[in-house]
């Protein structure tokens, strides 16, 4: 690889007006405008770049951009090879700022930035390689993927040792798993049909194309109402039939016990797993739930703040699915920690998807987890949620119920040049004619 130095850092605050359509909604988030945090390496070479986002809904935006501003010394100046050499090490850098520290450690509005810088990076070495990321974690070995992963306050739970052996074991059959991959895809479920906010006729409308398009799994909101979360569950389950899995997202509306309670009513759509049921926080709160309520499962994830707050959920037994979020911890190095966590526990890793590009980022993450670490598709599902693709030069692609795997350089979140203009807040042509 030529030398490459990163000279400047360009940071936007996008957002789309997704409340306006009730896209998104749930019984947390009754409005979210999906919104990114989006930042862009410019390099000395011509046409290479680094982008990155990290996903927000709407206000709050600036400060994301803000944090990002505060981090973007770090990398400028510097060149990528310095970075790749031992990605660990860049990983530690990034988050180990002495005063930027103190506004986290590792969580919060200081972590987010932390994704879309970490996750340029990622973008700029996979695009300097020609390489989807899938496929640059893919060929890396499994000393180079250990390098990558910070092991600071997780040794209790694995060591770099036993990470080497359990890379070492996936590593003779990758290339089956590549091929199958290529030929099937990596399983999706969809969450575009369970809006809170839809009525009932979109809600149906949407059920039978998602059934048609080979969804076997779809996802609603609850936790509004328990009735009204009963009736649109019946009217789900009239849609979809008893053969279609249905998970349930409260998106962290209940108590410990009044989760429990709820859910002993809405056992009876027979719903595979409740996510996000308490504060993203409990631990012990999920770990009391899980218990309440087997064998209905227990999920969460897309609010838990880092690797440290995953591993106790996996200690305790709070989680059955985890739901790592690309740009919620701190970017590829972070969740490469906590996919080899998962596996370790024997966790199926269904990652938070949907959201602006958070679709276009995860399919890495479960592809990689399938080839070198996991090394399983069983009871693994991305979500799929399809709103905003078109905003992106490497959408993508879903055939019968499966995302495909992306094949242009990159993480595939680079946005096209007229979307990042047209929906700049507040000065964007979608936000100036909204005023
Ligand atoms: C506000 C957002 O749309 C959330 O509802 C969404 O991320 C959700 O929790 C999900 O699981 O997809
Ligand atoms: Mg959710």
């Amino acid at each position: 690889m030529q030398s490459i130095t990163i000279t400047g850092v360009e940071i936007k605050d996008v957002r789309f007006p997704t409340s306006k359509s009730l896209d998104g909604s749930d019984a947390m988030n009754p409005d979210p405008d999906y919104s990114a945090a989006y930042v862009i390496l410019k390099t000395d070479q011509e046409n290479l770049e680094g982008h990155g986002l990290t996903f927000t809904i709407g206000r709050g935006n600036e400060l994301c951009v803000a944090a990002i501003e505060s981090l973007s010394y770090l990398v400028v100046g510097k060149t990528l090879e310095s970075f790749t050499q031992n990605m660990g090490d860049f990983w530690k850098m990034i988050t180990g700022d002495s005063q930027l520290r103190w506004l986290g450690p590792e969580k919060g509005v200081i972590h987010l930035a932390t994704g879309a810088v970490v996750n340029a990076v990622w973008d700029l070495y996979a695009k300097a390689e020609g390489k989807p990321l899938w496929k640059l974690l893919a060929d890396l070995s499994p000393e180079e993927l250990v390098n990558c992963i910070d092991f600071t306050y997780i040794t209790d739970a694995i060591t770099p040792t036993e990470t080497l052996e359990l890379l070492k074991s996936k590593q003779g059959t990758k290339q089956d798993r590549i091929d199958d991959l290529l030929q099937n895809g990596y399983p999706a479920y969809t969450t575009s049909a369970g809006w809170l906010g839809y009525s009932d006729d979109k809600m149906r409308r949407l059920c039978r194309e998602a059934k048609e398009e080979g969804f076997k799994h779809m996802k609603i909101k609850v936790g509004s109402d328990l009735k009204d979360d009963m009736r649109r569950a019946a009217i789900i389950r009239e849609e979809i039939g008893d053969d279609l899995q249905l998970m349930m997202d409260a998106n962290q509306k209940w108590d410990v016990d009044e989760a429990i309670e709820n859910m002993a009513h809405l056992a009876k759509f027979n719903p595979y797993w409740i996510e996000e049921p308490t504060s993203p926080d409990d631990v012990l709160g999920h770990a009391k739930i899980a218990q309440a309520v087997a064998p209905i499962k227990v999920a969460t994830g897309e609010h838990c703040q880092n690797r440290v707050m995953f591993k106790q959920l996996m200690q305790a037994g709070a989680i059955e699915i985890c739901q790592i979020d690309s740009c919620r911890v701190g970017g590829v190095n972070e969740i490469l920690a906590i996919l080899l966590m998962a596996a370790k526990f024997k966790i199926p890793v269904c990652p938070h998807a949907g959201g602006v590009g958070l679709c276009e980022y995860v399919q890495h993450l479960s592809m990689i987890d399938y080839i070198a670490i996991s090394g399983s598709k069983e009871n693994r599902i991305i979500e799929f949620v399809d709103h905003l693709h078109e905003h992106f030069l490497d959408p993508v692609v879903i055939n019968n119920g499966a995302y495909m795997p992306p094949k242009i350089a990159g993480y595939s979140i680079t946005m096209k040049e007229q979307s990042l203009i047209d929906y700049e807040f507040p000065t964007g042509k979608i936000w100036k004619d909204e005023n």
